[in-house]
């Protein structure tokens, strides 16, 4: 079988090849970057150690954004808050590799907390019962520490994320990731190709400069082959608290994320409203589906929940 993408350019040296992303031939070609990381080659022994370590992980969920601060993290968090909550029965847990910022300890409510190694590996950070987390926040010695590494590095920790945390079995794992297509998705993309990953779940902003992004990052999930199990359009409406009146305070000047889903032909999962409490309780670690019920953004994010849960089912 070539090695040669099907929109390679005439002298493509092959993504196996020693000169994969390096050629003169490589330039301007869409798939560059993919090869010049190293990720079309081939075989790495964490591949293997990754799949065997999520073999008890039903559903391995990516959560992707094409920009920074629409909300992936909070959304991760509430998604999973909200998967847990659904059935106690069902085991629940999130994987922070966004390695330069990573937000689920303080959005989780457990910052400050520690993680252990045992002979099984490193234990999670446990939310609830059903409930556990795994950051690189909880191995800085302070929350002020910038970690600037560069892409091996990056790919060596999300190697390890993924193969050494001791999940016990896993009905759900979320994956909230940096924004944009970086190394940490091309590792993370690689590791997770043997291993069963059931999608990625989207998330945009509905103004047309979110949307641009996004479209880059289901581009992307077709060229790695990642099945997109929706998008979710955050921060689309605001109610005010006082005369109750809808803003849009990021308008949809080309339809919004449902206009781009139908054209694109992707599942279209919901639109969470910009509820000022909702950023108050994820800055402070509280549980805003359960202590605030009623709220709009909770009955939307139990909507989401379903679909989400029955797309699941499906693949
Ligand atoms: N629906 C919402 N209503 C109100 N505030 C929100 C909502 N969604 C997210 N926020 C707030 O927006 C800010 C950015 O959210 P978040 O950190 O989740 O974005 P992100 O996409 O993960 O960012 P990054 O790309 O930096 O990782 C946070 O302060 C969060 O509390």
């Amino acid at each position: 079988m070539s090695d040669k993408p099907a929109d390679a350019p005439e002298h493509c040296p092959g993504t196996q090849s020693e000169d994969a992303g390096k050629a003169s031939a490589c330039a301007g070609c869409p798939n560059q970057q993919l090869c010049s990381s190293g990720a079309t080659k081939g075989p790495d022994p964490g591949i293997q150690l990754v799949q065997e370590r999520l073999e008890q992980v039903k559903h391995k969920i990516l959560v992707l954004s094409g920009k920074g601060g629409v909300g992936k993290s909070t959304l991760t968090a509430l998604l999973s808050r909200g998967l847990a909550l659904n059935n106690s029965n069902e085991n629940v847990a999130v994987l922070d590799i966004d390695i330069c910022g990573p937000s689920q300890p303080r959005v989780l409510g457990v910052a400050g907390e520690q993680v252990h190694q045992s002979g099984s590996g490193w234990s999670p950070v446990y939310v609830e019962d059903n409930l556990s987390v795994m950051s690189i926040g909880f191995l800085l010695s302070s929350v002020d520490d910038a970690i600037i590494w560069r892409g091996p590095k990056k790919n060596g920790m999300i190697r390890q994320f993924l193969s050494e945390v001791d999940w016990g079995n896993l009905d759900y794992l979320l994956i909230d990731t940096p924004p944009g297509t970086s190394d940490e998705h091309l590792s993370a993309a690689t590791y997770l190709a043997k291993a069963n990953l059931t999608g990625a779940i989207l998330v945009t902003t509905p103004q047309e400069v979110a949307l641009l992004d996004v479209r880059k990052e289901i581009d992307f999930c077709h060229k790695v082959n990642i099945k997109i199990l929706g998008v979710i359009e955050n921060m689309s409406i605001f109610v005010c608290p006082c005369c109750k009146r809808l803003s849009e305070i990021f308008p949809a000047t080309t339809g919004g994320a449902k206009q781009m889903c139908m054209d694109l032909d992707v599942p279209f999962l919901g639109s969470l409203p910009l509820d000022p409490l909702l950023a108050r309780y994820c800055d402070e670690g509280k549980d805003y589906l359960t202590e605030l019920p009623d709220n709009t953004a909770t009955k939307v994010l139990c909507e989401i929940i379903e679909k989400l849960v029955s797309v699941c089912k499906e693949t």
